[in-house]
């Protein structure tokens, strides 16, 4: 069947990565080809058939709402300010990603749960007590670890995609000292007029490499389609993780995959909205320096090679 042309598939693409998880070399050929076309453009597509269950993301969506709940003094307690890798709560409006425009939102960011500062972005998460918020820090790590397995399967995909070895990512995202982050957002509800101008989270390109957004079914999340100057809604789609390539990922592959403007609307029922995007930065000493493979012969890199936690220290000193 031909889906409408304006539907969110005619947009986004949604990819099914089952094939490839168990072992269908057809279907995961497919998944690959798929992949490479949303990275190219619109650096955005959903995933489906990642095997990332629907327990596990409702369970998190649920403790969330609990903690946001909580009273202000409480959260406050657990204010980002304190944390030297960004780690805990940040208040509606502290975030400014589009110039002049506070985000309508509040959020509360985990990564690994380390004893100590221990280098770029890598230290302790602060959490609330478990009297506080019964779980909360349980399902919220066990949902983290869960993201970052799937985002190894997904840089195996990619390096598919750009024909490097299956592997090629593999220390990138997956060793000790790789920087990942998890932050969850709620959007809280506006009128239709205020949302004309205000922002749940303001038009910016993500850091880092990769992001992969779980997203409830509210909606709000839209994505700039630069040819046509117009933005496009990211429609929910049950059981799918929003993927997007990051501004490190266009750097590194020469600008062949893109990092695209998204933005969030507040939504203007009387529903909050929840997201949770876990942000793949990857290693602090790695050099980001063109990957072979996305230079044609003659061709020279656009960018001088650079070190992530470099980019990284760039990019987030600019962002509140
Ligand atoms: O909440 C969303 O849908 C998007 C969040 C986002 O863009 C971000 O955290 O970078
Ligand atoms: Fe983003």
């Amino acid at each position: 069947m031909v889906a409408p042309l304006d539907s969110v598939c005619a947009t986004i693409p949604l990819i099914d990565i089952s094939g490839y998880l168990n072992g269908d070399k057809e279907k995961a050929e497919r998944a690959v080809v798929e992949l490479r076309t949303a990275c190219q453009s619109p650096g955005f597509l959903q995933i489906t058939g990642h095997g990332v269950t629907s327990e596990i993301r409702s369970q998190l969506l649920q403790k969330l709402a609990e903690f946001f709940a909580l009273p202000a003094a409480t959260k406050q307690a657990l204010h980002r300010s304190q944390s030297k890798c960004l780690r805990g709560y940040e208040s509606v409006g502290e975030q400014k990603l589009e110039a002049g425009i506070s985000d309508q939102k509040e959020g509360f960011m985990i990564g690994p749960d380390l004893p100590a500062e221990n280098g770029y972005l890598q230290g302790p998460n602060q959490w609330p007590s478990e009297e506080a918020a019964p779980g909360f820090r349980e399902v919220y790590m066990a949902y983290f670890d869960v993201m970052r397995n799937l985002s190894k399967t997904v840089f195996r995909l990619m390096a598919l995609s750009l024909d490097l070895d299956e592997r090629y990512f593999d220390e990138f995202v997956g060793s000790k000292d790789t920087i990942s982050m998890c932050r969850a957002h709620r959007y809280p509800p506006t009128t239709p007029e205020m949302a004309k101008t205000s922002r749940g989270i303001g038009a910016h390109t993500d850091f880092g490499a990769l992001t992969l957004l779980l997203q409830d079914d509210v909606g709000g999340l839209e994505v700039f389609h630069k040819p046509t100057g117009t933005w496009h809604n990211v429609q929910p789609v049950k059981d799918a993780f929003v993927v997007n390539i990051g501004d490190m990922m266009e750097r590194w592959t020469n600008n062949t995959y893109t990092s695209t403007l998204h933005r969030v609307i507040s939504p203007v029922t009387a529903k909050d909205r929840y997201s949770v995007a876990f942000f793949n930065e990857g290693l602090p000493d790695q050099l980001v320096s063109c990957i072979p493979t996305c230079l044609k012969p003659n061709e020279k890199p656009l960018f001088e090679p650079i070190r992530v936690e470099d980019h990284l220290r760039a990019r987030y000193g600019n962002s509140y």
